[in-house]
């Protein structure tokens, strides 16, 4: 019979040996297991936590181990990390069952002869815990010590740090490394917020209105969410309340022709959609046709018929041929980014980027603009987002349009759109997420001179 703990040891041995992505993995694990209920919620925690924190495990393993982490074997090093994550992360269990779960599942695993190890190490750790404070050593340099607590790379925190300063840069890591939360848009055209809050109460579903965005409901804890009531019947849409900024930042309007460039998995497009009522075209365009189908499933689930799919490279003319260049009310680029705002839906995101990858994504982002900008009919609205909190990626990508499309500036939305409050002093909106507690997000409205 498997446990959750060896089922999470196979998927992070996938992961480790194939470059799988956490879920994927996880999925493949899972299906070959027998494990129910909470052991397979314990299975989820130990993975994306063994991943999302392995920095942190690893330095732990380095100060315990006669070898530092990197030389331990990988099987071994995979064991201490399920271990080291129980008795630093997972209040629930027990430390004596951490360790002796983790002595059984070396034993499991082939490594017998190592169990002696495992136990040593892992008892030596409780013993530390027992006394005040956290007892991982840390660097003396602060970017060092940031990246080692809260398992961050330290480019990453670097980044942050010289934009907004160290207390900031902690505040984000630690906002990073916390659970997601639930948030849903409801499709105002075939319910309320309040009815839909209050049919999730009859479930035993509790949710709270996010102040200033009139269709968020964040959901205290929730299960399969296409299980909850009114998913079928098209009344809500899960999309984080940083998220639904950006098509009221768009403020589109009913009967006009609208651009969504980046459209996959058509989240905004379908907002958009919903705040037009449904009347006007919406051109859904995006070059991952796979993608672009889920757009057309969830217009159909909404039951919006004001959405047109177009497939292609947004950067071509040719991928939207039945309307004309310089005819179009307004364009959303929601760009390909690093998604540094949204780090925290990811474990492993924060391992796979890279600042040169930011650098590539920035020459896309700009041409994605440029080439939005010839869609645009005199006096209408370009808005540019993304969901990074990455410099080279917003503001500087700004910057180049701007430079080079000197008939565009930035203009805020009438002051009564839901994303008016946001705005900064330099014009775009820029969503620090532990200030604001949402993703991070970047919105920058530009309109074409007359
Ligand atoms: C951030 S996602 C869009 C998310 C979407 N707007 C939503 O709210 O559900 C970026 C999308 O850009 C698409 N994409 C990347 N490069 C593109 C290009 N050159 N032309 C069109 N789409 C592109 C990707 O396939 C991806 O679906």
């Amino acid at each position: 019979m498997d446990t959750a703990r060896f089922v999470a040891f196979r998927a992070l041995e996938d992961i480790d040996r194939h470059g799988a992505y956490p879920d994927i993995a996880l999925d493949r694990a899972l299906r070959v297991s027998e494990l129910t209920g909470s052991d397979r919620g314990l299975t989820c925690e130990l993975v994306y936590g063994c991943v999302r924190r392995q920095r942190t495990l690893d330095a732990a393993i380095d100060w315990l181990g006669k070898l530092p982490a990197a030389k331990q074997p990988p099987d071994l090093r995979r064991v201490l990390h399920l271990g080291l994550y129980q008795l630093r992360y997972l209040d629930r269990v027990p430390g004596a069952t951490a360790v002796n779960t983790s002595v059984e599942l070396a034993k499991t695993c082939g490594l017998g002869k190592l169990s002696g190890v495992v136990n040593g190490m892992l008892r030596s750790y409780l013993r530390q815990c027992g006394k005040q404070g956290d007892p991982l050593p840390l660097p003396d340099d602060a970017i060092a010590r940031l990246g080692t607590l809260y398992s961050f790379p330290d480019w990453i925190v670097q980044l942050w740090r010289d934009q907004h300063g160290l207390e900031t840069a902690e505040r984000l890591c630690a906002w990073f490394d916390r659970p997601p939360t639930l948030d849903l848009r409801v499709n105002l055209l075939r319910s309320t917020p309040s009815g839909v809050a209050a049919a999730l109460d009859a479930r035993g579903v509790k949710s709270d209105r996010v102040p200033g965005l009139p269709q968020a409901l964040r959901l205290r804890g929730a299960g399969d969410i296409r299980l909850l009531p009114g998913f079928e019947g098209g009344w809500w849409s899960v999309q984080d309340a940083g998220a639904q900024l950006a098509a009221h930042f768009l403020d589109p309007q009913p009967e006009e022709t609208i651009v969504d460039a980046c459209a996959a998995p058509g989240g905004k497009t379908t907002h958009i959609a919903e705040l037009m009522g449904d009347r006007g075209t919406v051109w859904a365009c995006d070059r991952d046709a796979r993608r672009l189908r889920k757009v057309e499933a969830n217009a159909a689930r909404l039951r919006l018929g004001s959405i047109r799919v177009a497939t292609g490279d947004f950067r071509a003319t040719e991928t939207l041929s039945e309307i004309a260049p310089g005819s179009v009310d307004r364009v959303l680029v929601d760009a390909p980014c690093s998604g540094l705002g949204t780090l925290h839906r990811r474990a492993d995101l924060r391992w796979r980027q890279s600042p040169e990858a930011s650098v590539e994504l920035a020459a896309l982002q700009v041409e994605l603009l440029a080439a939005a900008a010839t869609w645009v009919k005199p006096g209408g609205i370009l808005v540019y987002a993304t969901c990074t909190v990455h410099p080279a990626e917003n503001d500087d990508a700004i910057a180049i349009f701007c430079e080079r499309h000197p008939h565009w500036q930035l203009q805020p939305p009438p002051d009564d759109n839901p994303a008016a409050p946001f705005i900064a002093p330099e014009g775009w909106v820029k969503i620090l997420p532990c200030d604001r507690n949402m993703d991070g997000f970047f919105l920058a409205r530009l309109q074409r001179a007359e």
